[in-house]
């Protein structure tokens, strides 16, 4: 069953067309150019999901390699950038940092005409990993990595440069599943501002600039880093169940469930769930998976709310070993690839995007004279 959409929040409201992706359209499907994400999460790599999303079709094998091999050329950063990250503090959110990456880029490459969309999109697809990776280890470690590695894939550049080391497969699967999951999703928050922002005929770097700013919040992208930080307090499933008794009799909103369009599930979840539960048994976790499992039943139960994408996502990178206040720009890694196509379907056939408003405030007045204002 559909949800109803109506209300505040433009919800409900058709605000262009897209043939990118398609949500909840049986309530809780999810379709990128006509490819459930179920079938590409199983059988694909995520530059493949990539290359489908920004070229239109999935590649070749030869296509790919030679995506992949032109993204690995790409994965340096120039010196002026470094010196910008290098004086970053340690206590900075990374998606400010990759905010701040991502201008400062524009800067220096600057995207001089829309026939450039692929190729400055592909220059950030490859670097961007290297932005969040060189500011973290330099400001947490005082070192200047070497990002330019040979990994195979940008999870696989991510892993290595992040943790040190050359990632195992296990890992670098699970980045490609849960990149493929993140890559797409229609008008939410941070593709509607892309999209705002290109309807100016704005270049490619401040739509994204943009973007990274919208899915920071934890109603958005934000909520993976939130949901961690709330599961990682509990010690034990029955405790879970205590606390969150509490908090939803506080009317607090709990991060990582619930969904905008989604009525009965999102499709996501049981897929990252299924992977956070094989990474609990590589650790031999015995109580972040089964906490995990009990908020989303008790969520159910007591309220009807599912676990959205975000919600295993948290347990799933912790067990990777990757830093909490990393989880959201690894989101960006992923959703650049559906906000630059986004760009690029709003460029093709553009208006400038600027809705109206319902005015609700004084009726017209005269200016007092300043002397008599009281
Ligand atoms: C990848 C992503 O961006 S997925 C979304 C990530 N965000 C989160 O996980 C944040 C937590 N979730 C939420 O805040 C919301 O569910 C949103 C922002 C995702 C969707 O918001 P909306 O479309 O306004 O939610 P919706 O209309 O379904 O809410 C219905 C009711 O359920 C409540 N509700 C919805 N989600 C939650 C939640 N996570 N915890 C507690 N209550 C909730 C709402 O407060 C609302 O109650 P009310 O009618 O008494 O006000
Ligand atoms: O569609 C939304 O509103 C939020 C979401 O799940 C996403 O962007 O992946």
């Amino acid at each position: 069953m559909a949800k109803v959409l109506s209300g505040a929040g433009l919800r409900g409201q058709v605000a262009g067309k897209t043939a990118l992706s398609t949500v909840g359209k049986s309530g809780s499907g999810l379709t990128y150019r006509g490819y459930d994400v179920k079938d590409l999460a199983q059988n694909c790599q995520f530059e493949e999901v990539a290359y489908l999303i920004l070229r239109g079709k999935l590649p070749t094998q030869a296509e790919l390699n030679a995506y992949k091999a032109r993204l690995k050329t790409l994965r340096g950063l120039p010196q002026a950038l470094k010196d910008v990250l290098e004086r970053i503090p340690a206590d900075a959110h990374p998606m400010d940092v990759l905010r701040t990456g991502c201008s400062m880029l524009g800067n220096l490459e600057q995207e001089m005409s829309f026939e450039q969309q692929q190729e400055v999109t592909e220059r950030m697809l490859a670097c961007f990993p290297s932005i969040i990776c060189y500011w973290y280890r330099f400001s947490h470690d005082g070192e200047r990595i070497e990002v330019e590695t040979d990994d195979d894939s940008i999870g696989g550049h991510f892993l290595h440069m992040l943790l040190g080391s050359v990632p195992r497969e296990l890992h670098e699967q699970v980045m490609h599943v849960s990149l493929i999951l993140y890559a797409e999703h229609e008008f939410n928050a941070s593709t509607f501002t892309a999209r705002v922002c290109a309807s100016t005929l704005s270049d490619m770097h401040s739509c994204i600039t943009g973007a990274i700013g919208s899915l920071r919040g934890p109603l958005h992208g934000g909520a993976n880093e939130a949901a961690m930080e709330m599961i990682e307090g509990f010690t034990s499933a029955d405790h879970a169940e205590q606390e969150m008794m509490g908090k939803l009799e506080r009317k607090e909103k709990i991060m990582g469930f619930g969904h905008a369009i989604y009525s009965e599930s999102d499709p996501r979840n049981e897929i990252i769930k299924g992977w956070s539960e094989k990474l609990a048994a590589d650790v031999g976790d015995t109580v972040l998976y089964p906490v995990s499992v009990r908020c989303e039943e008790v969520m159910k139960r007591e309220k009807g709310l599912f676990c959205n994408a975000d919600f295993f996502h948290a347990s799933a990178y912790h067990f990777m070993g990757i830093p909490t206040k990393l989880f959201t720009p690894i989101f960006v890694m992923s959703r650049l690839t559906g906000w630059a196509a986004h760009v690029m379907e709003q460029r093709a056939d553009n208006r400038i995007i600027r809705p109206s408003a319902e005015y609700t405030g004084e009726e017209l007045r005269a200016v007092t004279p300043i002397s008599q204002r009281g």
